[in-house]
């Protein structure tokens, strides 16, 4: 069975990136490219990436009026993503025109709450309600606009899964059990993760900041 784990690759640095994704190529299902990446790299990193030979996920978190995001997704398109990010606060129009605008080999999801955010947080944007209340609200406008899935935390998954059974639902913020947690904040296990309905996990720093990534990622799938 293909590995559900989707590799984030956080760096500037086109050529780390590709010794990290290759030594680590045989035992993870696809590469997550972050604004990090792509901001240094642009489509030629991307096309650099796509050499290894895995589903590439472009997690660009687009944000904007519909018009200007539907105009750059185009504009990703040669780029053959199998999974790309928008924001799902944009709004209902954004999200349809997303969609709209994407290849049918692109799942577009949306990015609900992010895992950096907790209660208080959300207060200060004015969001006066919990982080499970405010992804369980742009689920919904997500799967209503016609996307393919949702970004959430460990946290609202299952909730999301029993409301939208066919949903592609990506969990970043994984830590293995004692993981460092760093600015992550709704964190949970990978096989937590698993067993509440993510379709993938998106896991960076507890592989690639490993002495042995290789190791790394091989215990976290021991535990799926
Ligand atoms: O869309 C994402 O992938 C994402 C959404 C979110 O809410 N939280 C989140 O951490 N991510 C991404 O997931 C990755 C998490 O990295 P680590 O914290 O190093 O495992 C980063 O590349 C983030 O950009």
């Amino acid at each position: 069975m293909t590995s559900r784990i989707y590799l984030a690759i956080d760096t500037t640095d086109l050529d780390a990136a590709k010794a990290l994704a290759t030594k680590v190529k045989s035992h993870i299902g696809g590469l997550k490219l972050g604004l990090e990446f792509f901001c240094a790299n642009g489509h030629h990193g991307v096309h650099e990436m796509a050499r290894i030979g895995l589903p590439l996920f472009l997690d660009l978190k687009l944000h904007d009026i519909p018009n200007t995001v539907a105009k750059a997704v185009q504009a990703l398109r040669p780029l053959e993503p199998a999974i790309l990010t928008v924001h799902a606060s944009g709004g209902r129009a954004m999200l349809e025109d997303a969609k709209a605008a994407a290849s049918d080999h692109t799942k577009v999801v949306g990015v609900t709450v992010l895992t950096s955010l907790d209660t208080d947080d959300l207060a200060i944007i004015g969001i006066n309600d919990d982080p499970a209340a405010q992804v369980s609200r742009l689920s919904s406008l997500s799967h209503e606009a016609g996307l393919d899935g949702i970004v959430c935390s460990g946290h609202e998954v299952k909730a999301a899964h029993q409301a939208w059974r066919n949903g592609f639902f990506v969990v970043p913020g994984v830590r293995p059990a004692g993981g460092k947690v760093a600015d992550q904040k709704r964190i949970v296990t990978p096989a937590q993760a698993i067993n509440d309905g993510a379709s993938i996990l998106v896991i960076g720093r507890p592989i690639s900041q490993a002495e042995d990534p290789v190791a790394a990622v091989r215990a976290i799938e021991a535990t799926l």
